[in-house]
C-alpha cells in the first residue's frame, strides 16, 4: 500500500486562467495532510488536478503507486447529484465498480462488504432509502461508505465535515484515522483549524500558491494565515498568465 504524489511547478486552472500556481512538493506515501486556505484559494482545484479532472496548464504532477482511476475522491457535497433515483445500498455498492464492472455479478462476498461498509458509517436500516431523501450528514456517511469499498491507497476528501454535526464529524474522523493507521495516503480540504491542529500532522496552506507546507504547528501560525488572506485579496482572478512567468 503506497501512493505518493509529486508536484513540479504545477499550475492548474480553468479556461487558461490559473487557479493554483507553481506548486512544488510531494505528498508522501502514508501522509495524513490537511489542505487549507481562504475561500477561492484553489483547494478544490488542487484535488481535481490530482484526480485528473483538470489537466495541468503548466508544470507536472507524478503519481507513484496508483493510477488516477483508482483514487478514492470525495467531492464537495454540493457537487453530488442526488436527484438520481438510487437507494443507499446501490449508491454505496458503486464503490466496487472498478472490481465488479458494469455487468459483473455482486456475489455473497461483495454483499457482505457492502453491508460492512454501511454498518461502519452507522447507516444500518437506511439501505433502501433513496439518496435524495437523506440529510446532509447521512449523505456524507453514505459517501464515506462508498470510499470504504473502493479500498484505495490514496483518498482525497473535499470538505468532508461540511454541514455535518459534531457526532457525525467525530465518526468520520475515526474512519480517516483508521485509513491513516492502515498506511493509506489521505489528503483533506478542511476549514476548521481546530480539527486540523488536533488530527492532521501535516498541512499545506495555499492561497493560489503555497504559503507554507510542513508540520501543522509550523504552518498554521497567525503570520502565515494573515499572509494567505492578503494574497487572496490581492489576486487578480482575470489574469491570463502570472506575473512571475512574465518577469522571468
Ligand atoms: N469550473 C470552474 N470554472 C472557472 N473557474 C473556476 C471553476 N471552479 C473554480 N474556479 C475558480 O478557481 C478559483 C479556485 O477555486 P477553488 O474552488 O479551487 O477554491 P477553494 O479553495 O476550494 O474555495 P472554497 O474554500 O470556497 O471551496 C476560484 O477563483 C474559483 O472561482
Amino acid at each position: 500500500m503506497a501512493a505518493r504524489i509529486e508536484f513540479q511547478d504545477l499550475t492548474l486552472g480553468y479556461d487558461r486562467h490559473p487557479a493554483v500556481h507553481h506548486l512544488t512538493g510531494a505528498i508522501e506515501s502514508g501522509a495524513l495532510i490537511a489542505v487549507v486556505g481562504p475561500n477561492g484559494a484553489g483547494k478544490s482545484t488542487l484535488l481535481k488536478g490530482i484526480v485528473g479532472m483538470l489537466q495541468p496548464l503548466g508544470g507536472r504532477m507524478r503519481l507513484d503507486g496508483i493510477a488516477p482511476h483508482d483514487i478514492a475522491y470525495l467531492p464537495q457535497l454540493a457537487e453530488v447529484d442526488r436527484s438520481f433515483p438510487l437507494c443507499v445500498y446501490d449508491f454505496v455498492s458503486m464503490g466496487l465498480w472498478r472490481k465488479v464492472g458494469a455487468f459483473g455479478q455482486i456475489g455473497r462476498g461483495e454483499r457482505g462488504r457492502i453491508e460492512d461498509a454501511i454498518r461502519a458509517v452507522g447507516l444500518e436500516g437506511f439501505e433502501r432509502r433513496a439518496i435524495g431523501t437523506l440529510s446532509g450528514g447521512q449523505m456524507q456517511r453514505c459517501l464515506f461508505a462508498r470510499l470504504l469499498l473502493q479500498d484505495s491507497s490514496l483518498i482525497l476528501l473535499d470538505e468532508p465535515f461540511n454541514a455535518v454535526d459534531a457526532k457525525t464529524a467525530a465518526d468520520l474522523l475515526d474512519l480517516i484515522r483508521r485509513w491513516h493507521d492502515e498506511k493509506r495516503t489521505v489528503a483533506a480540504v478542511l476549514h476548521d483549524m481546530d480539527t486540523v491542529r488536533r488530527s492532521f500532522p501535516e498541512t499545506v496552506l495555499i492561497a493560489r500558491e503555497v504559503v507554507a507546507w510542513g508540520p501543522t504547528a509550523e504552518v498554521l501560525t497567525p503570520r502565515n494565515l494573515l499572509a494567505a488572506r492578503r494574497m487572496i485579496e490581492a489576486f487578480d482572478d482575470a489574469a491570463h498568465i502570472c506575473a512571475r512567468d512574465t518577469a522571468a
